[in-house]
């Protein structure tokens, strides 16, 4: 059997995708993707996802932007995310890495007013106390400006988009100052649904 071992190397990255529910899903999905500026990450896009690899700021940017500007058609539009930190696979993202914190699509996005629903679960991976990491990240979140209540098999956030990515992205970033080896993350979110929320 092979061992795999994580590296030294710090890049984050995230495997995402937007659901429009709209005849028009392929428009509002290729002009999101267009509309936002990628130049600091390394990004695919296959018929199932968009994997996109670089800082960590630039991967919450990135795909807050590219959620923003679906949700900005006032379309239903559903998002899943896996975000990942700790075990890279490859190093073809790694020049990535020389890039500065300056994001690029905050002002752009930030002015969108957009509220989602949120559940979002931790998997830090790699070390023995994940119990106490995870809810240590909860009662942070609730100091974020969004609301924040539980559910099963991950945490329910409602408020504003921007808020809700800068939560997650705070999470992330206390898990690395941690000194977590592994971070996973996963999001699904849903922003203008016909369906209020019973809660
Ligand atoms: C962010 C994101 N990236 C890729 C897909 C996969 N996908 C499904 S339909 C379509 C457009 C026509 O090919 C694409 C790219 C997605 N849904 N969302």
């Amino acid at each position: 059997m092979t061992n795999f071992v994580c590296g030294s190397n710090r890049i984050a990255g995230c495997s995402f995708s937007i659901h429009p529910m709209s005849d028009d899903f392929i428009n509002i999905i290729l002009g999101a993707l267009k509309e936002v500026d990628t130049s600091k990450v390394w990004m695919e896009t296959d018929d199932v996802t968009t994997l996109v690899r670089g800082r960590i700021p630039h991967i919450f940017d990135i795909t807050k932007a590219i959620l923003l500007h679906a949700a900005k058609t006032g379309v239903h539009v559903a998002f899943e995310a896996t975000y990942s930190i700790g075990c890279p696979g490859d190093t073809a993202g790694d020049v990535y890495l020389a890039e500065d914190d300056h994001v690029l699509n905050k002002e752009k996005v930030d002015v969108i007013k957009q509220k989602a629903a949120t559940k979002f679960a931790l998997y830090p991976l790699g070390g023995g106390d994940y119990m106490e990491q995870i809810y240590a990240q909860i009662e942070a979140m609730k100091g974020r400006g969004v609301a924040v209540s539980s559910t099963h098999y991950a945490t329910r956030l409602d408020g504003e988009v921007v808020n809700i990515f800068n939560g997650l992205e705070q999470v992330f970033i206390d898990m690395e100052e941690s000194g977590s080896s592994h971070t996973v993350m996963t999001v699904s979110m849903s922003v203008n649904s016909p369906l209020k929320s019973m809660k």
